[in-house]
């Protein structure tokens, strides 16, 4: 339960250093009360400043020059020191002008007796430690200082040997709602099991401590030091376990120094220490406002560290006690009023304050145990609650879905279905934003598309069918090809092997001696005499085998006239045939690459409509001598048709050239193809007769 603490302000007065009128005087029998009266104008050796009205200060007690140290730690600490052992934190502070005696009364003189606050403190929590056998005590100890702005840590043996501005700073945290919340980062806080372990860690941060010489004291202290000792405390069969904490504060002293010395060093150590005392002074002002207000201001920790350090101090959890101490020499008549002024203030000041008490670690586990499984079954049960209402929003969800989609779309509802389906089949929009319009369009849009989707999922698989028909069509059309591209090729191996057969027989002939008779075979002599004879008898008269004119260019071997004629034959030409039935018919006549075959088909026609095998030739009938020429012939075109004889003369091709008007055309090409077909049947009949080649 909080209490109410009013901050507890005592004054000490050092002894004077000479032998001056002493500037106060004290009223009571244990006094509590200084009073300075108003000095002779002699007196006045700093006129301006000094007061020119009687001064009165109350306290709980001010102790004269003669008090000595345990004197005042009896008055001031020991109710800190027990509140402290029973879980209350405490502060001890010192404050007054420089060279008054803040470090004497805080940490002592020379001798044993001159021990200050913190080594008689430390002795008497040690004592009771001892004393108290019933409860188990542990105590820690951290020591630091503030130095120009910054916080060192007093205990940190690395800083022995060096000088300050290579020390590492601490780092202080502070929370903003929590006066009491005041955590430094980086400094040492040590167990002291004994006395000893406390003194010696006292002893070591007094030595890193800076001090310089000033003119009102050869070991002033540059900066503020704030030694503190935790305790913690466990009764005996007791989950609760106490904490306090126990600040003593030794301030450095308010001066003029800077002004005075010339040192860069000293005017900025004084400008820090006077900015900072100046802050703290400030602080108070807003917490004695806060009391008589009853209001909450503002109060100004953050602006110096000092306050920020101490602010648990001044205005937390905390019973604390400050020490004004004054130098009793008439010329510091000023500095005494106002650490009197603002002691006074500081006893204004109300603190609300309450024990620090915690479980054991041991019971907080199973007291955290206990409430972790309470939360995981509320968190089971709300998971539950949960799932029943996504659940319900579900249900939900699907009814107003539902709903919507019993409304039909319109036609253009219907057409933004259509555009969002083939932008997404087209890839033009990704699955989640396609998924994100339709969510946000409603059920009924949401159907459309998907029948949409379906319709087009059976298109393509339709077309998909076709293609494979087609496929197959063309894989069944490209084997018929492949087929025909073989048989072709055989065929053409089938020629070229005729050819090449021909060919051997055209040498053969042409290496034959010529035959004795005419009826034996063809010659060149053959061919000059029908030359010759052709050209005595008449062009007109029709005649039987030889009588035509040949055709053979001068100078022309005898193998390159039988070759032309048989390439006349194999490229074949156009005639009138004529038949034992019918009109006379415009056919194609020609004779197979290897001359077995005289053909001839309609002309237009790729096959042949009649083939007669060349060996079935007998002779050559020039006119329209036969009896199929009787039937449907002309006198007029006699001249320039002639009639092929064949199967033994019982047959025969009768054929009438058909040029135009040109006579000379005609009559060309009746002679050309008479001579050619002259020349196959002697051929094929000197071949009958000859008789067979040994292979
Ligand atoms: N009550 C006292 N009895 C005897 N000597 C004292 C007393 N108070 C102070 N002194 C002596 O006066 C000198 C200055 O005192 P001290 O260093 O404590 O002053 P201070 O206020 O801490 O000064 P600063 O602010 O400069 O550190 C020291 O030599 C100290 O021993």
């Amino acid at each position: 339960m909080a209490q109410q603490w009013r901050i507890g302000t005592y004054l000490r007065i050092r002894p004077s250093r000479k032998q001056t009128t002493k500037s106060y005087a004290l009223s009571g029998k244990t006094p509590s009360t200084i009073v300075f009266p108003i000095l002779p104008a002699s007196l006045d050796t700093r006129s301006s400043l000094k007061q020119r009205e009687i001064q009165e200060f109350k306290y709980s007690r001010v102790f004269d020059h003669d008090v000595d140290q345990e004197c005042v730690f009896n008055h001031v600490c020991i109710d800190i020191i027990n509140s402290a052992l029973e879980g209350y934190n405490g502060t001890i502070l010192a404050y007054g002008q420089t060279g008054s005696g803040k470090t004497f009364t805080i940490t002592g003189g020379e001798s044993y007796q001159e021990r200050g606050i913190i080594p008689r403190t430390i002795s008497a929590l040690f004592e009771a430690f001892e004393a108290r056998y019933d409860v188990n005590y542990r105590c820690y100890i951290s020591y630091l200082e503030i130095y120009n702005e910054s916080i060192y840590d007093l205990l940190d043996k690395a800083h022995l040997n060096q000088p300050i501005d290579q020390w590492t700073k601490i780092h202080l945290q502070l929370s903003d709602d929590d006066e009491d919340d005041v955590h430094f980062r980086n400094l040492g806080v040590y167990e002291a099991n004994s006395e000893e372990d406390a003194l010696n860690l006292l002893f070591l941060g007094n030595v890193n401590r800076v001090t310089s010489d000033t003119p009102m004291n050869m070991a002033s202290s540059r900066s503020h030091s704030i030694f503190t000792i935790l305790i913690e405390s466990r009764r005996e069969n007791s989950d609760l376990v106490l904490h306090s904490k126990l600040h003593i504060v030794d301030l450095a002293g308010s001066e003029r120094v800077y002004k005075r010395d010339g040192s860069e060093r000293m005017r900025n150590e004084g400008r820090c220490i006077n900015l900072s005392l100046h802050h703290l002074e400030q602080v108070i002002l807003a917490l004695q406002q806060r009391k008589a207000k009853g209001s909450k201001p503002h109060v100004p920790y953050r602006n110096s560290m000092l306050t920020s350090v101490l602010r648990g101090s001044l205005g937390g959890n905390c019973k604390s006690v400050f020490i004004g101490t004054l130098n009793p020499e008439s010329e510091y008549v000023d500095e005494s009023i106002s650490t009197c002024r603002f002691l006074l203030r500081c006893s204004e000041v109300a603190l609300d304050i309450h024990v620090n008490q915690d479980l054991d670690s041991d019971s907080q586990i199973a007291l955290l145990m206990k409430e972790n499984n309470k939360l995981k079954l509320e968190k089971a049960a709300l998971e539950e609650n949960c799932a029943h209402q996504i659940e319900l929003n579900a249900q939900l969800q699907a009814q107003l879905f539902a709903d919507k989609s019993l409304q039909p779309l319109t036609e253009i509802e219907r057409d933004v279905c259509e555009k969002l389906v083939d932008r997404y089949l087209t890839a033009e929009l990704a699955d989640t934003d396609t998924l994100k319009i339709i969510q946000h369009l409603g059920m009924a849009h949401a159907i459309e598309c998907l029948r949409l989707m379906k319709n087009s999922l059976i298109f393509a698989s339709n077309t998909a069918a076709e293609a494979q028909e087609m496929l197959q069509i063309q894989d069944e059309r490209l084997r018929d090809l492949e087929i025909r591209l073989l048989e072709q090729k055989n065929d053409a191996e089938k020629l070229k092997h005729h050819v090449v057969q021909l060919s051997q027989h055209i040498n053969e002939l042409e290496t034959q001696e010529i035959p004795a008779s005419e009826d034996e075979g063809w010659s060149e002599s053959d061919a000059e005499s029908e030359k010759v004879h052709s050209a005595e008898s008449s062009p007109h008269k029709p005649h039987a085998s030889t009588s035509i004119i040949s055709l053979a260019p001068k100078g022309e071997s005898a193998s390159d006239s039988i070759k032309r004629r048989m390439e006349l034959l194999k490229q074949g030409g156009i005639f009138i045939k004529h038949g034992r039935q019918g009109k006379p018919h415009a056919r194609f006549v020609w004779c197979s690459s290897d001359l077995q075959y005289l053909s001839y088909r309609p002309v237009g026609s790729q096959s042949p409509m009649i083939q007669i095998p060349t060996a079935s030739l007998q002779a050559l009938v020039c006119g329209q001598t036969t009896k199929v020429f009787q039937r449907k012939g002309d006198p007029l075109r006699s001249e320039f048709s002639f009639s092929i004889l064949y199967d033994d003369s019982k047959r025969s091709l009768d054929l009438e050239v058909d040029e135009g008007e040109s006579i000379e055309r005609n009559r060309l090409k009746c002679n050309e193809w008479m001579e050619a077909l002259q020349f196959l049947i002697k051929w094929k009949s000197a071949q009958r007769n000859q008789p067979p080649m040994k292979k």
